[in-house]
């Protein structure tokens, strides 16, 4: 028992033994694991730091490289920028040298051109001195033995002496004819564009011609009329107040006998209504009293602007060319002549206006100014005051009226009887014109139209008398009779009326305003 109890005590401890022999060596393993974990954990490590050294070291060493071949590039290029410097500084001097090889190259040919051409220069001169010498020898030679036959010869002497005559004279005739012709072409040209109408450039004998024509005509129809024509024909195409009649007479005279004594022009205004015969008197005045008439509009002013200052001192210079003396009529005065401080005037027609103040300052002896204009109030009181004579032009009386319809019933409708003035050129060649025939036209039938007339201008009787005109030629056989010639009065004179009518509501300001 006892020893059974020893063998199981034996067999226990062996048991012992060997589990702490097990665990002692299961512990020594672990141990050895964690030895070996440890150990290459520091493996490790050193190995990473090692390897992040080599990286460092290999960047260090590869911007070394990069910094060490740019500095060679550097160098490099430093010594190429030298190397192109040197060869532009020998291309340069390269051609320098060239071109002063070439420069003196020329220079000395061009000497030996100048050489070469001086001395055929002076071979040149020598040999035509030379020809002219021959020549003028054998000239005078043969002038010698000419005046030698002339002086022999009578017929001779007096055949060239009429021929160097008649050479001369030759000569004259047609530069002084040219000089003439010169003169008028340039008139014409060089008439400003500002002068609507002008007598200057005009060939004085086709005046002249024109005057003879119409004074064979007067003599040819004189028997064929009587009564108001007549007095008409005494008093030319224009019809006025007798009084108004005679100061235009007394004014184209006085300015007549201002030229002949060189004495100044009197400067003219003619106020009144449209159409009373301004323009017509200012020419009149102008053909009686000899001078040279221009004429321009006072609305043609404003739209050149700037440039108003400039033609109206072409006017005044172009003027001055007249050797008669020149009457320039501006018609619409009041469209540029107006008061300047005007709130419509234009800062380039108020300079116009000073511009022709300027030219009218003093009394001139080669320009009567005449201004026409509706609106005498309206002009600047500088211009009024260079004017010397103020002429109103009254709408006809019955009485003009009555004149005004027989002078452009005569002019009109009996053309084939003849009014000088209405003689114009171009009728010569004209297709002959149907006759018109009138009938029953007595001068109570004209009176009783002068008298239902009131307050027709003289240009609205003279439309009149057209629009008659143009009824008779409607008709097929042309013939006017008093029943015609009253119609159309009739349907004048209610257009007259509905035309002052229509003006009337025009200038009243609306309702509304
Ligand atoms: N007194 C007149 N005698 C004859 N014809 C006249 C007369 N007045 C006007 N006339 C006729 O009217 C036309 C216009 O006349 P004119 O140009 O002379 O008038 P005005 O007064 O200058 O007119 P405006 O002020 O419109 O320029 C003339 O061509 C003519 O046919």
């Amino acid at each position: 028992m006892l020893w059974q109890e020893r063998q199981r005590k034996l067999a226990e401890e062996h048991r012992n033994l060997v589990q702490q022999k097990a665990q002692a060596r299961a512990q020594g393993l672990r141990n050895e694991d964690e030895l070996a974990r440890k150990r290459l954990q520091t493996d490790h490590e050193a190995q990473r730091r090692h390897n992040t050294e080599l990286v460092k070291m290999q960047e260090e060493s590869s911007i070394r490289k990069e910094q060490a071949r740019r500095s060679t590039e550097e160098q490099i290029q430093a010594q190429q920028r030298l190397t192109e410097k040197e060869r532009a500084e020998i291309e340069r001097e390269t051609i320098r040298v060239k071109a002063m090889a070439e420069a003196e190259g020329r220079a000395h040919e061009a000497k030996l051109t100048e050489d070469h051409n001086r001395r055929m220069l002076i071979e040149r001169i020598n040999g035509e001195r030379e020809k002219w010498l021959a020549a003028i020898n054998t000239t005078f030679s043969h002038i010698e033995e000419g005046v030698r036959s002339l002086l022999t010869d009578r017929n001779k002497l007096v055949m060239t002496v009429g021929g160097a005559t008649a050479l001369a004279a030759g000569i004259y005739t047609t530069r002084e004819g040219a000089r003439v012709t010169w003169g008028y072409v340039n008139r014409i040209l060089g008439q400003p564009s500002l002068i609507r109408e002008s007598s200057i450039g005009k060939f004085p004998w086709s005046g002249l011609l024109s005057q003879a024509m119409n004074k064979v005509i007067r003599n040819k129809t004189s028997a064929g009329t009587a009564g108001p024509v007549e007095a008409i024909k005494n008093n030319g195409d224009i019809i006025l107040h007798p009084s108004l009649q005679r100061r235009i007479q007394h004014l184209a005279k006085a300015t007549s006998n201002t030229k002949i004594h060189q004495a100044p022009f009197r400067n003219m205004l003619f106020y009144g209504p449209p159409g009373t015969g301004k323009t017509m008197v200012a020419r009149e005045i102008a053909r009686k009293s000899g001078l040279d008439y221009a004429m321009m509009t006072g609305g043609d002013v404003a739209p050149l602007g700037a440039q108003a200052v400039t033609k109206i001192h072409e006017i005044f210079d172009w003027a001055k060319k007249s050797k008669k003396g020149l009457l320039l009529f501006i018609d619409e005065a009041d469209a540029f002549l107006c008061e300047r401080n005007s709130i419509h005037m234009s800062e380039a027609q108020r300079s116009a206006l000073n511009a022709l103040l300027f030219r009218t300052g003093d009394q001139s002896r080669d320009i009567v100014l005449v201004l026409a204009t509706n609106r005498p109030g309206d002009l600047d009181s500088a211009i009024t005051d260079r004017i010397d004579e103020v002429i109103e032009f009254p709408l006809p009386r019955e009485e003009e009226r009555f004149k005004l319809l027989k002078l452009y019933l005569k002019k009109y409708l009996c053309s084939d009887e003849g009014d000088s003035s209405s003689l114009k050129w171009g009728h010569l060649f004209k297709k002959q014109q149907q006759k018109i025939t009138i009938k029953d036209l007595s001068d109570n039938v004209i009176q009783e139209a002068a008298r239902k007339t009131e307050g027709f201008s003289g240009r609205e009787i003279a439309k009149l008398m057209a629009s008659v005109q143009a009824a008779v030629y409607a008709r097929p056989d042309c013939v006017l009779d008093s029943q015609l010639f009253r119609e159309v009065v009739e349907y004048k004179v209610e257009e007259h009326h509905q035309r002052i009518k229509l003006a009337a509501e025009g200038s009243q300001p609306t309702k509304n305003q």
